[in-house]
């Protein structure tokens, strides 16, 4: 057994050991310069905490609602494909710890096990996540079964026309394992043995065509509420809510779409002042501690999604080892509230951080 990790950091460097190389920097890597990879980690450790002393916190309560779905923390788990890289259970096991946990898990609709089979797996609340293929047939047929098999809503993914530019793919000639999600729809096999085989199959499959018009057409094909991924601007915030959709992600893919996008939690802010409210917004990119999670709440988000953590856990300790990101995470953000004079998260204001911006000149 390798030494228990203290943080989800440390979770990186086991899942390194543990993975061969050319999964791990598709796990770990971002898109060209990496620029927008390293400040979605570094705008957080910008901004700073106003604690409040002297309230009691003796007692603390991190629940909250998501979609109307009740939940004990504020901390869902993001769609990221093909866990049977990372671990022979795949998605199952990424399942049952969010299950153990009481935690929303995303699918991805690129997974490795079936929808069917995460939903057999065990009981517990699941979102779908949904890339449209030129082939919408295929699509339409995912989401249907997503929905037979008791997904709670769909979270679609706009950031993703076409696939980013992930150099390391590209060296390793990363390989594209059968997806059983599609066994007998489509093949993921490709011939190419040029560059990255994921990006030659997502380039055959992906609808770069996919536009604002066509969210009718997803929401002709399912009757479950539809999350947006992907938005990092407050016109898109606004077109969002014009189509209808019950929520917003802001997210920049984890930096593997276009590098050079701000950091997610640098526009968190813009993006909630455009909602006003209306529908939730979520953000995930660059969250790797409790403290993380509480500045996006101080800035306005509903709850989090936690990407490479969970699936460098599955690798270093498979179904544990996500169990344990889950439990760290909403231990730290436990002790964050308690320093910080917010037993509940509704009293986490604005007020309880300080952006760069924020600070006044003398502080400098
Ligand atoms: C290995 C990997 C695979 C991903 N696969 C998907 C996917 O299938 N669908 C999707 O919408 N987003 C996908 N994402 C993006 C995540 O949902 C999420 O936006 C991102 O990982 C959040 O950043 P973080 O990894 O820093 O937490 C993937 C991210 C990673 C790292
Ligand atoms: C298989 C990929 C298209 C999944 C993805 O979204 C990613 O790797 O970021």
């Amino acid at each position: 057994m390798s030494k228990e990790p203290v943080n989800v950091n440390e979770f990186q460097d086991l899942a390194r050991q543990a993975l061969p190389k050319m999964y791990y920097d598709y796990y770990s890597g971002g898109a060209e310069d990496q620029h927008t990879l390293k400040e979605n980690v570094e705008a957080f450790q910008r901004i700073l905490f106003r604690p409040r002393v002297l309230v009691d916190v003796s007692r603390t309560n991190l629940s909250t609602n998501i979609l109307g779905y009740s939940v004990p923390s504020p901390v869902m788990i993001a769609p990221t494909a093909m866990h049977k890289l990372a671990h022979y259970e795949g998605e199952v096991a990424t399942a049952r710890a969010a299950a153990a946990c009481n935690t929303i898990m995303v699918l991805s609709y690129m997974s490795t096990c079936t929808v069917e089979e995460v939903a057999s797996s065990c009981n517990g609340i699941r979102f779908f996540q949904v890339y449209v293929y030129k082939r919408r047939d295929i699509t339409a047929q995912l989401v249907l079964r997503a929905e037979r098999s008791g997904y709670k809503a769909i979270v679609l993914t706009v950031d993703a026309p076409r696939l980013g530019r992930r150099e390391h793919d590209i060296k390793n000639k990363m390989i594209a394992p059968q997806l059983k999600n599609f066994e007998g729809l489509i093949s993921t096999k490709v011939t190419s043995d040029e560059g990255s085989n994921l990006q030659a199959f997502a380039d055959g499959t992906f609808d770069a065509s996919l536009s604002w018009k066509d969210i009718d057409w997803v929401k002709s094909i399912t009757t479950l509420p539809i999350i947006i991924k992907g938005v990092l601007t407050r016109e898109d915030a606004i077109k969002a809510m014009e189509v209808g959709v019950a929520g917003i992600v802001v997210s920049n893919h984890g930096a593997r779409q276009l590098d050079y996008t701000p950091a997610t939690i640098s526009v968190l802010e813009e993006v909630v002042q455009a909602v006003k409210g209306r529908v939730p917004v979520f953000v995930d990119g660059g969250i790797r501690r409790g403290t993380d999670i509480f500045k996006a709440l101080a800035l306005g988000a509903q709850a989090v999604l936690i990407g490479r953590p969970v699936v460098y856990g599955l690798a270093a300790k498979g179904e544990y080892g996500v169990r344990r990101v889950i439990e760290l995470l909403k231990d730290e953000l436990e002790l964050t509230m308690a320093l910080s004079g917010c037993p509940r998260l509704k009293d986490i204001t604005r007020n309880h951080i300080m952006t760069e911006r924020d600070r006044p000149r003398c502080m400098l």
